[in-house]
């Protein structure tokens, strides 16, 4: 099953999101709009917005639960920022049962760091998805701890697969290229839509039309992208006609000093990054 497979979501029993800003909050945005009993959801960040919260209220989600409203929940989803997990894994502690599998998506935070402060054989999972997530289209990559058995395991490809889609890899080092490459990888693409509508004022065009067509283009392309079989590289052909405008573009962008080393050195420090803040 995934984002696009029809059937509401059913976590098996409750879920508890610690940390709900942007990817804990998109998270729970996908979960509500593939139909996770909002009832079943219970939500603890001391943060909230108030706007934010009173959405979430009033669509049935239990804000800031009491030890004693929750006991061993089907799954915790910690959310919260790496530098903030030592004051989350207490609270995640608390509420956890011993069938309960911590998810955990904080960058860089390693599967000995989260076990350290769990209980003795707590299932945890670390996954690093990324906020397409809030739209169903999200992509995450985890890694299972030992401890975890199957069926928890499954449990959080289901919540995970509720936004998108997944992909598990046994060797948890992989996870900081996984971040450098789709955990941040959104954020590529929205500097790419700013920096081509800079480009075409540049060249000329009013900000609000360059703006229009570089966010519409970089829309159009990415459908186009998901609805076609072709790779990549055969859209990117069939846009470029012989000796044509997009062949002189492209002379620029894949020169040896182009787009190329300048991503592989973006996607090579965000998984530096990754590494450093595993300490
Ligand atoms: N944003 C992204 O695209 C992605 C983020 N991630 C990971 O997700 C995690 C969260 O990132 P992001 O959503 O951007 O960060 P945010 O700051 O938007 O959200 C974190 C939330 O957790 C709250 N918080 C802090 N401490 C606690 C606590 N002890 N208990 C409950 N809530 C707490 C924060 O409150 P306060 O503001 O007061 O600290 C904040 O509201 C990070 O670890 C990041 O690495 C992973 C993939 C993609
Ligand atoms: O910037 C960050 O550290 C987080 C992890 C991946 C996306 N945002």
């Amino acid at each position: 099953m995934n984002a696009h497979c029809s059937g509401p979501l059913d976590a098996g029993g409750p879920v508890l999101l610690i940390g709900a800003g942007k990817m804990g909050g998109a998270l729970l945005d996908g979960w509500l709009a593939r139909g996770l009993d909002p009832a079943s959801v219970f939500v603890v960040d001391p943060a909230l917005p108030e706007f934010t919260a009173e959405r979430w209220r009033r669509a049935g989600v239990r804000l800031g639960p009491q030890p004693g409203d929750l006991s061993g929940p089907a799954a915790i989803l910690l959310a919260v920022k790496p530098q903030a997990v030592e004051g989350a894994l207490p609270a995640a502690a608390t509420f956890a049962g011993p069938d309960t599998v911590v998810v955990s998506v904080l960058a860089g935070t390693t599967l000995a760091t989260l076990s350290a402060g769990l209980a003795d054989g707590q299932a945890v999972v670390r996954a690093m998805p990324n906020t397409p997530a809030a739209v169903g289209r999200g992509v995450t990559g985890c890694v299972a701890g030992g401890q975890t058995r199957p069926e928890q395991r499954d449990l959080a490809d289901r919540l995970l697969r509720a936004v998108g889609d997944v992909v598990w890899v046994e060797d948890e080092g992989l996870i900081d290229a996984v971040t450098g490459v789709s955990g941040s990888g959104p954020a590529y693409v929205f500097l790419l839509v700013e920096t081509l509508a800079r480009a075409g004022v540049a060249a000329g065009l009013p900000a609000e039309l360059a703006q229009t067509l570089a966010r519409k283009t970089v829309e159009g392309a990415g459908e186009l992208l998901a609805r076609s079989s072709e790779p990549p590289e055969i859209l990117r052909r069939n846009v470029t006609s012989p000796n044509g405008t997009t062949a002189a573009a492209l002379e620029v962008l894949m020169a040896e000093d182009g787009l190329a080393p300048l991503m592989e050195r973006a996607v090579a420090a965000a998984t530096r990054r990754s590494r450093e803040l595993a300490g």
